[in-house]
């Protein structure tokens, strides 16, 4: 916990929200406190896509959206910005020519600022990122439980034998022992896959389902009470990739899927994992080009926003 009093976000009643630059939520940068507890940072990196690109873009349009973000959270009755010094700590910049330097330069970096703050969460970029985000936190946590949000499984083997991609960052994390395999689950899991061995497969690798459709037929409750009996206090890192959403909720995505969650429900469901061992975070795959009316930043800054809170809330 940092010593001084936390540096809030510019006051948008003195200062027009839409003004000045767009640090998420206009929280300060890090350069401009003594010490941070919670860090954002961006990663402008898709060079990991299957199919549509742009995520390369997504910290800044999610930026732009948070401008609108206020400091006081009703839904955790929490003042997220007030309990610690979070600030923007800028973006890492990763190599879009060379894949495998990308992915250790965001392991670099991620390690490097996780010394200096407790926790981060790290706006995308596609979610081939999680991969060196998980090496990173396991230098501090050892093996987490992964809580991964996302209309796909992301445990796929290879694409044109390429193994590190945005559809396999869950399978090197569980074959380079990155992940607690009796903690793990996907939330929001739907659409068609490459064949049955995909599920079979992802079994192996330490990971139970919440699918889209388990959400919708019994609840948020529901779901809420088999994820946390399954991750209970375990260190935990969450990965969201926006397309858990469903595409009227999140059209600004790369691999859409039909049948997905609404904002309101994944707002809801991270607001009842609050209280658990949040150690890290990061909210993936928005492509801006493909948004309309900042529909998907909007969603994903509020996203960042209630795991920010939640981080506050349990330091
Ligand atoms: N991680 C995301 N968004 N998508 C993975 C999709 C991989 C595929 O095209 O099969
Ligand atoms: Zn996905
Ligand atoms: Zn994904």
């Amino acid at each position: 916990m940092t010593s001084h009093t936390p540096q809030g976000p510019v006051d948008a009643s003195l200062t027009p929200r839409y003004a000045g630059i767009a640090t998420f939520a206009k929280l300060p940068r890090i350069e401009d406190v003594p010490s941070a507890d919670i860090a954002v940072v961006g990663v402008p990196f898709d060079s990991g896509v299957s199919f549509r690109p742009g995520a390369r873009f997504g910290p800044t349009h999610v930026r732009e959206a948070s401008r609108l973000l206020r400091p006081y959270n009703p839904a955790q009755d929490a003042s997220p910005f007030a309990l610690q010094q979070v600030v923007d700590a800028g973006d890492i910049v990763a190599n879009p020519f060379n894949l495998t330097e990308a992915v250790d330069q965001v392991e670099a970096a991620a390690t490097e600022l996780g010394e200096k703050v407790d926790k981060i969460v790290t706006i995308g970029g596609d979610h081939t990122i999680a991969l060196p985000l998980l090496r990173a936190i396991n230098k501090k946590h050892g093996p987490v439980a992964v809580l991964h949000f996302d209309a796909h499984l992301d445990t796929w083997d290879t694409y044109f034998g390429a193994p590190t991609t945005h559809g396999t960052p869950f399978r090197r994390a569980s074959e380079e022992g990155l992940i607690d395999m009796t903690a793990s689950m996907h939330g929001g899991t739907r659409g068609p896959l490459y064949g049955k061995q995909d599920l079979a497969d992802d079994v192996e690798l330490g990971f139970q389902i919440v699918t889209s459709e388990f959400i919708e037929e019994h609840g948020v409750p529901a779901a809420l009470e088999r994820i946390r009996e399954r991750v209970a206090d375990k260190p935990l890192y969450i990965s969201i990739d926006i397309d858990v959403l469903d595409p009227s909720h999140a059209p600004g995505t790369g691999t859409p899927e039909a049948g997905g969650l609404t904002s309101r429900e994944m707002l809801r469901l991270l607001r009842g994992l609050a209280d658990l061992n949040i150690v890290g975070a990061d909210v993936v795959e928005v492509s801006p080009a493909y948004d309309h009316a900042q529909i998907t930043a909007v969603a994903a800054s509020h996203v960042v926003y209630e795991l920010i809170t939640a981080m506050a809330k349990r330091a």
